[in-house]
């Protein structure tokens, strides 16, 4: 099994309670979420970075255990090696392209990202994706599909084990999104790394060959019902 996740958690806001129960099984290193608005994709994908907890459940990829309730297994964020994607790339705006790109590899200074030793890995990724020339640029600099080539770069350069792709095209205009899908298609091909995608494209779901989870129940009530 490649993906393994049985996961549930209450989220309670001022005035509405959401029940994310999330079950996504699959042999396929390619699996797309997707459902309407709010049904709880995009915490789904949460979860698996670590970036949010569920009550209760487990989460396994490829075998290897990130979360388990009744173990207390809980992997922090940065031992889950996870790549992870947003709509808006969530570049850091103080940081130039190679400082973005490296930030990951760095473990001690913020804006020591750029070391010696860091650096020829830094340039491979940035050469992969033809944004050599940007590496003193800021995000603010950048266009939408060059932000998110550094994303991906700096998703990449950290040697993920999986990588979490939460509507990674939306922001494009059609051209670069055709671009962008199939690079990290290709990308994703040459590399074997298990990719979860959130969409409401159907391209997307046309152009990977994924295994499809629809997310379909809208599980929000009433704060009161509960
Ligand atoms: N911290 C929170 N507290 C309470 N409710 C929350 C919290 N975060 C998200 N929610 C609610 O959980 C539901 C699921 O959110 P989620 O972002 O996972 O939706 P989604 O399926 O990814 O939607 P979209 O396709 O619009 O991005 C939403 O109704 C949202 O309002």
């Amino acid at each position: 099994m490649i993906f393994d996740i049985n996961i549930q958690k209450k989220l309670v806001s001022a005035s509405r309670t959401f029940m994310l129960d999330t079950q996504v099984c699959s042999h396929q290193d390619q699996v797309i979420l997707f459902g309407p608005s709010g049904v709880g994709k995009s915490l789904t994908i949460k979860c698996i970075a670590g970036l949010l907890t569920p009550d209760s459940g487990g989460i396994k990829i490829k075998n290897r255990v990130l979360f388990d309730k009744e173990k207390n297994i809980n992997i922090v964020p940065q031992e889950r090696h996870v790549g992870y994607i947003l709509q808006n790339y969530a570049l850091f705006p103080h940081l130039t392209i190679e400082q973005n790109v490296g930030f990951g590899l760095n473990r001690k200074g913020l804006f020591n990202t750029v070391s010696r030793d860091n650096r020829e890995n830094i340039y491979h990724w940035l050469d992969r994706f033809q944004i050599t020339d940007l590496a003193r640029q800021y995000p603010g600099q950048l266009s939408g599909g060059q932000q998110q080539r550094v994303a991906l770069a700096r998703a990449l350069i950290i040697e993920p084990e999986i990588l979490l792709l939460d509507e990674p095209f939306a922001a494009l205009d059609k051209k670069l999104r055709i671009h962008m899908r199939e690079e990290v298609k290709e990308l994703q091909e040459e590399l074997k790394i298990p990719l979860m995608l959130i969409t409401h494209d159907e391209e997307d779901i046309k152009a990977f060959s994924a295994d499809l989870i629809e997310f379909t129940s809208l599980k929000q009530v009433p704060k009161e019902s509960f």
